[in-house]
């Protein structure tokens, strides 16, 4: 492992700027973002900023650039241009597990540590020659017909990473083959996903890193007993690919060690796209594709170790929603893509955030004074629009907004009116109406003074809704890779000025340990009346 090691913690509220920043957020809790852009006339450059194929817009945020200066002395203050250095030279920044957390090192963005190169190697090998193989017809199921379907089975970082990946770029082209995801422990997800399916033909690439997560190892089962139900055998050995960190568990459910792909366990489960959990994009839209995602991503990797902080995106991302959660308080942030194939963007980066940031407890164990990671939720545009940005408009929760725009070159007709739709939201949340405009608008309908005046505050929207706006340069694989790569780097800032691990996920394994135990019908008595009760009522249900 390496040698490098990891900058001491400082708490952030112990800094200087920390101070500065207090004062500036009781100030911005207050202040109109909108009358800030109309009396400042660099704010929307000086405040936006490019890196690769990624703009970023932060000029309609509740910040200005003395803010932004002020969280990138923060970043200085703790540490954080050593601690990005740490990361990618494998450092244990994953402190609690004692790990480096090297997904970058997959896309070449850093150094695989040198006791595993021989493995990773021989893993990226036999990846590509599985992805060949089965592009050429020469994968073979139990019947002796050419594999030509995928089935992912995982579920986490083991299913929304490659899920995500599959479905944007299957809005790009079509896929080569089909690949499916099935993820829940309801059998009906299982059962709906292979409807239609032809047994002989599918290939099952079982990802999981721990292979231990009770849903993957469910649907497992069901795999197996569709496929011996669909083929009339159990030697159905051929029809599955593993992919994991832990072997020996896959051996002994059956995998041979020639159908296990190796998943270093310096990769995070909800980093892992990038590793051979990426194998269903290889197998659906080839290996070439892959490699243009995982370079987008190394770009990234390149910009964010090397840009200084004031032009570093990610840094920014990172800032600014750090900025958002703990100095200003806000609880929620929308992610709103607008692009049908990034529909589950926001789960991915719900995952990504939650998982990472949402903790309390910090490296020399005290517990952050603060708010951490906020609610990350969303849904691609247009469909938001007509669901939930309602509130957005005018109801009384403060929420933060991203908003994402791919635009692809060349621009049709129908993307740029998607896109015309993601700016004229920002805009409309900015702008708002005022008492007086919503009089105005009343008034030119032709209705009634008294009316006029009834409807008026109805029609009033306060405006003021903080977002931003990433556009893109382009739209392919090696841009999404970008993206995504700029949301992870994101993610570790923010948990490196909170002082958090962002790689452990403690808190989702009590909740794995209780289920555990409720499903081997063991004692009860750990759990609360409540809970108890409703095991029993179940219990009573046939
Ligand atoms: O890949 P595994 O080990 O099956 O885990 C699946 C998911 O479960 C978690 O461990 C906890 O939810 C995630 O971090 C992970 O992505």
């Amino acid at each position: 492992m390496s040698n490098a090691t990891v900058p001491p913690f400082i708490p952030a509220e112990h800094t200087a700027p920390w101070l500065d920043l207090l004062m500036a957020a009781d100030s911005w809790m207050v202040r109109s973002i909108r009358t800030a852009l109309e009396s400042q006339s660099d704010r929307v450059d000086s405040l936006s900023l490019q890196a690769g194929s990624l703009w970023l817009d932060t000029s309609k945020q509740a910040w200005d650039l003395e803010v932004c200066q002020r969280l990138l002395a923060l970043a200085r203050a703790v540490r954080l241009p050593e601690g990005i250095e740490a990361l990618f030279s494998g450092a244990e920044v994953n402190f609690t597990e004692r790990r480096p957390a090297l997904h970058m090192a997959c896309r070449g963005g850093a150094e695989i540590p040198l006791s595993d190169r021989a493995q990773f190697t021989a893993t990226e090998e036999r990846l590509e020659s599985f992805v060949t193989a089965f592009h050429a017809g020469a994968l073979r199921g139990a019947t002796g017909a050419p594999l030509d379907h995928v089935v992912n089975l995982g579920i986490g970082g083991s299913d929304l990473g490659p899920r995500l990946a599959c479905e944007a770029l299957s809005h790009l082209e079509p896929p080569r083959h089909g690949v499916r995801f099935v993820a829940n422990l309801d059998p009906s997800d299982f059962t709906s996903t292979v409807r239609g399916l032809e047994a002989a033909r599918t290939l099952f690439v079982v990802s999981s890193k721990s292979f231990s997560t009770a849903e993957t190892l469910a649907n497992l089962e069901r795999a197996r007993t569709w496929l011996a139900q669909e083929l009339g055998t159990h030697e159905t050995a051929a029809h599955f690919l593993a992919v994991t960190s832990n072997p020996g568990k896959a051996q002994a459910l059956g995998f041979g060690p020639d159908r296990i792909l190796w998943l270093p366990p310096w990769v995070g489960g909800r980093y892992s796209l990038w590793s051979a959990v990426g194998l269903p994009v290889a197998l659906a839209f080839g290996w070439e594709r892959f490699l243009e995602l995982r370079a987008g991503a190394r770009r990234m990797d390149e910009h964010f170790r090397t840009a200084p902080l004031e032009r570093n995106l990610p840094v920014w991302l990172g800032v600014l929603g750090l900025w958002n959660a703990s100095l200003l308080d806000v609880p929620s942030c929308a992610v709103l893509p607008y692009d049908q194939g990034l529909a589950c963007f926001p789960a991915w980066l719900q995952q990504l955030e939650m998982e990472s940031n949402g903790k309390r407890c910090r490296r020399d164990g005290s517990l952050v004074p603060y708010s951490t990671a906020t609610v990350v939720w969303g849904m691609n545009g247009t469909l938001g629009q007509h669901a939930f940005h309602q509130l957005f408009y005018q109801g009384t929760r403060r929420i933060t907004l991203e908003f994402i725009v791919p635009l692809p070159r060349p621009l049709d007709a129908g993307r740029r009116a998607l896109a015309q739709h993601a700016l004229a939201q920002a805009g409309a949340l900015l702008l708002g109406r005022t008492r007086d405009e919503a009089r105005a608008a009343l008034r030119a309908q032709g209705l009634p003074p008294s009316e006029i005046e009834a409807l008026a505050p109805h029609h009033e929207i306060p405006g003021n809704r903080p977002s931003s706006v990433l556009l893109t340069d382009g739209w392919d694989a090696g841009v999404l890779g970008e993206l995504l790569a700029a949301h992870e780097h994101a993610t570790f800032v923010r948990g490196w000025i909170w002082g958090i691990d962002p790689f452990d996920q403690y808190g989702v394994e009590l909740g794995k340990e209780l289920a555990r135990t409720l499903a081997a019908g063991g004692t009860l008595a750990d759990f609360d009346p409540s809970t108890r009760a409703l095991a029993a009522r179940l219990d009573a249900h046939r």
